[in-house]
């Protein structure tokens, strides 16, 4: 189904030619330049709706960078169009909110696996179906921050679809469930808190393709509550760089097999 009146896919607006295989997916439509600026010959090929698309080359190889928007729904639709596009690896650069103490802002969190506690994913599989990344991509995004020697963790992130759910879950109607059960993350080591890995690692265990994902850590609530000290950090160009660096990884793994 396409209910574009042309080529381009209905809400990504780009078509096969326009694409890369190697996909970097970023939340925030203005880090795509910044991304972008990393390629080779990079051009602006989509921009429509939350989706801004820019394509140029990485070692010799055709790679894009789209934009997901915030959250599950959004980030869905752009793998599932990518895909119909013939794009089979996936990067998330995004940003996250710490949630271990020693997680600091402005080091890098690898996402290995993400709980589900979003709904598009939900639309996908059954809740028994764990949201996991695909390991050669895991690994190639830990060897790209040792590489750049980035500061990193790798383990499992937490999705959820309300951000303010996250940050002032007292305030919420259903304070009980998600103070309750950000504990119960907490205790399990969840690394940090973000929006769309859930959703897309989903998606693309269901598609047969890989994706893993990378991200800044923006603050961290829980050593704000500890009283430790940790500013914010806003500057996502390390976070890029490793991802770009992974890409690139997985592009020369691919040709010597
Ligand atoms: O910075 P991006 O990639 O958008 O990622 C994070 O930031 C947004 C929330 O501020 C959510 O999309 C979350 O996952
Ligand atoms: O705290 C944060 C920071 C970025 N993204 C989130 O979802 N939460």
């Amino acid at each position: 189904m396409n209910y574009s009146e042309d080529n381009k896919q209905y809400h990504i607006g780009v078509d096969e030619n326009d694409i890369g295989k190697y996909v970097i997916l970023p939340g925030d439509p203005k880090r795509c330049k910044k991304i972008a600026a990393h390629f080779e010959d990079a051009k602006l090929v989509g921009d429509h709706r939350e989706y801004i698309t820019y394509t140029g080359y990485l070692n010799g190889e055709k790679v894009s960078v789209t934009s997901t928007g915030i959250g599950g729904p959004s980030a869905a639709i752009a793998m599932e169009e990518l895909v119909k596009l013939g794009a089979h690896t996936f990067i998330r650069v995004g940003t996250c909110g710490g949630m271990q103490e020693n997680i600091k802002s402005g080091d890098v969190v690898i996402a290995n696996a993400a709980i589900r506690a979003e709904g598009t994913s939900k639309e996908y599989a059954p809740i028994e179906f764990p949201a996991v990344s695909n390991f050669e991509v895991t690994t190639a995004l830990k060897n790209a921050s040792d590489k750049l020697k980035q500061a990193s963790h790798i383990g499992v992130v937490q999705c959820k679809d309300s951000f303010y759910g996250q940050h002032e879950p007292d305030k919420m109607p259903i304070s009980y469930e998600l103070e309750n059960k950000w504990n119960a993350w907490l205790k399990m080591g969840t690394l940090a808190s973000e929006m769309e890995s859930a959703a897309l690692f989903t998606v693309a265990n269901y598609l047969k393709v890989r994706a893993g994902s990378c991200f800044l850590v923006v603050a961290n609530q829980e050593r704000e509550k500890a009283g430790l000290k940790n500013p914010v950090v806003h500057d996502t160009e390390m976070a890029i760089k490793v991802g770009v660096e992974a890409l690139k990884e997985l592009i020369d793994l691919d040709k010597n097999r």
